[in-house]
């Protein structure tokens, strides 16, 4: 009997292969192929406009005008730079939407735990501040229970200390979780930071695949993260040195 030898032990949480998808007649994704393990977490980099957030609306099933084959775990959820909360909901409310059934006030109170915003729950949106909001967004991907958790640029807009305690606070849900993370990012250092693998985005495909090989939690002052930063950025296109006038 023959047998694959091919075949993974495990199913990928994503993989997807000959991806394409056009706009107006111009493919942003030409023949994209990539997988991502169960529990891996991916951080996504690219110059503007190249595609990440094209291939992060197709992986979440929000665009299906695609060519080529995409394969998903149904639980997956998103998370995106705008914490899209509806203003005439309170918190706990908006962690909830969506979800079928009629889960209890307790399911979201226990996600906004997670996050330490549990004590917000009963408040209305406009009174969190931008970190709090982007908090409860999270909360709201992860009532889901995803196995797959799909982050766009979450950390954009905050500023640079509660972009840092976001950062913490994704990787500690990650590793308590283990869900697969796929994170869009324009930030090499949260990349480095975060991600077990960086995938670098140029011309509709791949263009780079950098597995991260620093022990957790990781030494940001160490050489290794500067030699692989420096990697990162290099592909980017952005200098790493500032000649002396
Ligand atoms: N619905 C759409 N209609 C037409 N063009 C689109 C549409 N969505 C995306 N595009 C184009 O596809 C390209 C990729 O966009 P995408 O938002 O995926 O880039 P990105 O890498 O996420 O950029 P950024 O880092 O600036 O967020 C851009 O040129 C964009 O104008």
């Amino acid at each position: 009997m023959a047998t694959d030898v091919h075949r993974p032990v495990t199913a990928p949480a994503v993989h997807v292969a000959g991806l394409t998808r056009s706009f107006d007649g111009r493919a942003v994704l030409d023949d994209l192929h990539v997988d991502i393990r169960q529990g891996e977490f991916v951080a996504l980099l690219g110059r503007s406009g190249c595609g990440k957030s094209t291939l992060l609306r197709i992986l979440a099933g929000l665009d299906r005008d695609i060519e080529g084959t995409v394969l998903v775990p149904r639980r997956r959820a998103v998370a995106f730079q705008a914490p899209r909360l509806m203003p005439w909901k309170r918190v706990w409310r908006n962690v909830l939407l969506g979800l079928p059934g009629k889960p209890e006030r307790a399911v979201a109170e226990r996600a906004l735990d997670e996050v330490g915003l549990g004590h917000r729950a009963a408040a209305w949106p406009k009174t969190l501040s931008g970190g709090e909001a982007q908090r409860a967004s999270l909360a709201r991907a992860l009532v889901r229970e995803p196995d797959l958790l799909l982050l766009d640029e979450p950390f954009g807009a905050l500023d640079a200390l509660t972009r840092i305690n976001a950062q913490r606070l994704v990787g500690e849900l990650w590793q308590r979780r283990g869900c697969a993370v796929l994170l869009v990012t324009h930030d090499v250092e949260e990349a480095v930071l975060l991600a077990d693998r960086v995938l670098v985005m140029d011309g509709g495909v791949i263009a780079l695949e950098q597995r991260i090989d620093l022990d957790r939690p990781r030494d940001i002052t160490g050489p290794r993260f500067a030699e692989l930063r420096a990697k990162l950025l290099e592909r980017l296109g952005v200098s790493t040195t500032t000649e002396a006038s």
